[in-house]
Formats: structure tokens, C-alpha cells, sequence
């Protein structure tokens, strides 16, 4: 205690920081157990699977033995994802895979798909739906694109999830599909961002489109109870900084002030992501954060979400407050700073 305080550190934060670490650390042996995700044998489709983490998870969950439906709009950016999917496969005599390609943001595009990969899976639905395809244009607010960018990401990150999830839901919640409530339940899963979690200057075009996935998600889980005999699980991966295609372009219209503040959370492999994302998923995790410091944020804000765990969510989510209560004078006075160095933003970028 003593040496805490000598080194300045605030004891309410020790304590938080202490008490996550140990959260976490038990969270991970706690759920450890049974595979809440099994995919062997299962047939997956896969929304934005051409590239970055989509194209990242369908090569693992092809080495799990799955079959895929990778999902995208370039042909043939699918056809070579198509080739290394195959090459990972557990069991290549026994697999199956295709792809379908697809603009994810035209409306009613989703039945359309949905029709294919029955018609190529003998009329069987696919077991799980994976919507990771997304896309992002950071900029300010005020800029002239960001009213045009904020339809088009909401448009593909939104809509282009809410439509996959409502017409795989409305084949899997048939009454002609009902099995019983102890048959392995279906997986619908959406993909957001800890921008979902916590908000930062530059991405106001894109931000909104990940909550609005966090709202769809949590009403499904309650609504889900309607149907017992129709078992699907649902949930969201809120990945943080990707290395991928996505970023180099995102990164072309980001804001300098955001890029500074980004530098905060340390980016992740494509690879990386997608097999913490999986591990959440086979724990049995409904909000699923891939980095501690995305634990941080996921328990800062539960709301009315479903918890992953109740002891250990509430624990973790009593002291994210205190450290916000740092961070937030923290990024705040670097965006403060940053005015004042560089001047009002529409000069700034004019020089
Ligand atoms: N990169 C990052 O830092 C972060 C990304 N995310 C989210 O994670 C997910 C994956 O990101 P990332 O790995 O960067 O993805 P990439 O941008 O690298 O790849 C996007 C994939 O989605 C497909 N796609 C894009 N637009 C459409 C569309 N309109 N219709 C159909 N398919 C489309 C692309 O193929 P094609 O162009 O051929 O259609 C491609 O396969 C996204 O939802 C993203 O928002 C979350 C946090 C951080
Ligand atoms: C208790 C919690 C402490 C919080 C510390 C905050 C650190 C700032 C993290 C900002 C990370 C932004 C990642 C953006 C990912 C993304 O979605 C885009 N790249 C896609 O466009």
C-alpha cells in the first residue's frame, strides 16, 4: 500500500487495476471448459470474407473442419480467398466450400444469398452467419463528405449486418425449422468495434453504425426467448485497431488528431483478432472484446446486454469508471492541445 502511494499511483486505481487483472486471468480458466462453438462439420457463411479479419477467420475456422460460404463483393479477391480456405481445410475430402458474391449494403440483397447457399447446401441453412463485412471514412464532423459517408458506412456496417441477420433468422426461426431446445443452437454473430464501446474525435460517420449493431444485437437476445424450440445464440466481436486492407484505406481520410489518439491502443493482426475472436465464441461469450483493454471497455458499458459473466462483469464494471475518469482529462486534453498547436481544424488542413 505504502509503495503504492510513494509511486503517486491513486489507490482506487491500483485496486481497479488489480482487481481486472485477476477478473480477467479467472475469466479465462473459468470459461475454459466446454466448447461453446464447435463448427466441425458446420457450414459458416462469412460476410466480408475476401480480406482482412473475414478472410482471417475463414482460414481458421476452415483448419477447425468447418464448410464455408465466404461472402464479398470482388469475384476475384473470392476466388483466392476460395483457394486458401481450401488449402487449410482439417479435411479436404469432407469439406465444402463456395462463395457468393454480394454488395451487402443494396437493399434485399441478403435474401438473395441466403436462397443460394441453400440451393448449394442441398436446402440445408448454413449453421452460423458470421456479418464481418464493414468499412470506415473517419473525418470530422463538419467536413463536407461526412454526411455521404455516414449513409454509406451505415449503409454497409448497419444495414449490411440487419439484413444478413433478418433473413438467416427468418429461415432458422421458421416453425418448419423448429427442432427442440436442447439441439445445438445456431450462431449469429456481428462484428463491431470498441468504438461501439467507447467514442473518439474523427469517427462520427462511423462510430454510430456499430452501436446501432449493439442495439439490433441486444434486442435479438431478448427476442430470441420467444422461440425455445428454434435455439439461436447471438453475438457481437468488438475488435480495436486491425492491421488490415480496411485500415490503409480508413487511414487515408482519418483526422491527425485521431491517428494520435489510436496510438493509445497497440493494432492487432488481421490473425490475431479473428482467433481471440473465435476463442470468445467457444467460451460461450455473448459481447465478445479482443484485447484487455477491450474487456476494460466491454465492462464499462453492459447496460442491458447479457453478461458473459455476472460476478466478474460486475466486479470489472465497478471500477472502469475510475479509470475513466483519468483517461477521458487525458484524450480530452490532447484534443485540447492539438487546437491549440494546429488552430481551428478547417485552417489546419488547408495548410
Ligand atoms: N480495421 C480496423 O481497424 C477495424 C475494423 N473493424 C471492423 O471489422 C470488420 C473487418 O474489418 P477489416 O478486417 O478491416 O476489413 P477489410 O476492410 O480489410 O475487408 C473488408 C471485407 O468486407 C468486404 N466488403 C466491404 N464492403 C462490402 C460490401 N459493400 N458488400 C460486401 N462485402 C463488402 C470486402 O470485400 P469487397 O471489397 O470485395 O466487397 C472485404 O472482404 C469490419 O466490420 C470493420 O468495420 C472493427 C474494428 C477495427
Ligand atoms: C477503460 C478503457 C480505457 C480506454 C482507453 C482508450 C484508448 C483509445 C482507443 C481507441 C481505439 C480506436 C480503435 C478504432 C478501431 C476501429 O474501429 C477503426 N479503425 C475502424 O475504422
Amino acid at each position: 500500500m505504502d509503495i503504492i502511494q510513494q509511486l503517486g499511483i491513486p489507490l482506487p486505481l491500483a485496486g481497479g487495476a488489480l482487481a481486472a487483472i485477476i477478473a480477467i486471468i479467472a475469466s479465462m480458466s473459468l470459461f475454459g471448459r466446454k466448447n461453446q462453438f464447435p463448427v466441425e462439420g458446420k457450414t459458416i457463411l462469412i460476410t466480408g470474407a475476401s480480406e482482412g479479419m473475414g478472410r482471417a477467420a475463414a482460414l481458421q475456422l476452415s483448419a477447425k473442419g468447418a464448410n464455408l460460404i465466404l461472402v464479398s463483393r470482388n469475384v476475384g479477391r473470392l476466388e483466392e480467398a476460395l483457394v486458401e480456405v481450401r488449402a487449410a481445410a482439417k479435411s479436404p475430402s469432407a469439406q465444402r466450400f463456395t462463395y457468393i458474391s454480394a454488395d451487402v449494403s443494396e437493399h434485399d440483397y441478403a435474401a438473395r444469398v441466403i436462397a443460394e447457399a441453400l440451393a448449394w447446401n442441398s436446402g440445408k441453412a448454413p449453421d452460423i452467419v458470421w456479418c464481418i463485412a464493414g468499412m470506415s471514412t473517419p473525418m470530422l464532423w463538419t467536413d463536407d463528405e461526412s454526411m455521404a459517408a455516414t449513409r454509406r458506412n451505415m449503409d454497409v456496417n448497419f444495414f449490411g449486418s440487419a439484413e444478413m441477420s433478418r433473413a438467416i433468422l427468418r429461415e432458422w426461426l421458421a416453425p418448419e425449422n423448429s427442432t427442440s431446445p436442447k439441439s445445438e443452437p445456431k450462431h449469429i454473430i456481428f462484428t463491431a468495434s470498441v468504438l461501439a464501446l467507447f467514442a473518439i474525435v474523427g469517427y462520427g460517420p462511423y462510430t454510430p453504425t456499430k452501436w446501432a449493431l449493439r442495439g439490433l444485437a441486444d434486442t435479438l437476445a431478448m427476442e430470441l426467448n420467444l422461440y425455445p424450440d428454434n435455439p439461436v445464440k447471438v453475438h457481437v466481436i468488438y475488435p480495436a485497431t486491425i492491421t488490415s486492407p480496411g485500415l490503409e484505406r480508413e487511414n487515408v481520410t482519418k483526422p491527425a488528431i485521431t491517428l494520435e489518439l489510436e496510438k493509445e491502443d497497440p493494432p492487432e493482426s488481421p490473425e490475431t483478432v479473428a482467433s481471440r475472436a473465435i476463442a470468445g465464441l467457444e467460451r460461450g461469450e455473448y459481447n465478445v472484446a479482443v484485447s484487455f483493454l477491450g474487456n476494460l471497455m466491454r465492462c464499462g458499458i453492459q447496460g442491458g446486454s447479457p453478461r458473459n459473466n455476472w460476478v466478474l462483469d460486475t466486479l470489472l464494471g465497478w471500477f472502469v469508471p475510475i479509470i475513466y475518469f483519468f483517461v477521458l482529462r487525458m484524450m480530452n486534453g490532447s484534443v485540447r492541445a492539438w487546437a491549440k498547436v494546429n488552430g481551428h481544424p478547417a485552417k489546419a488542413k488547408a495548410t
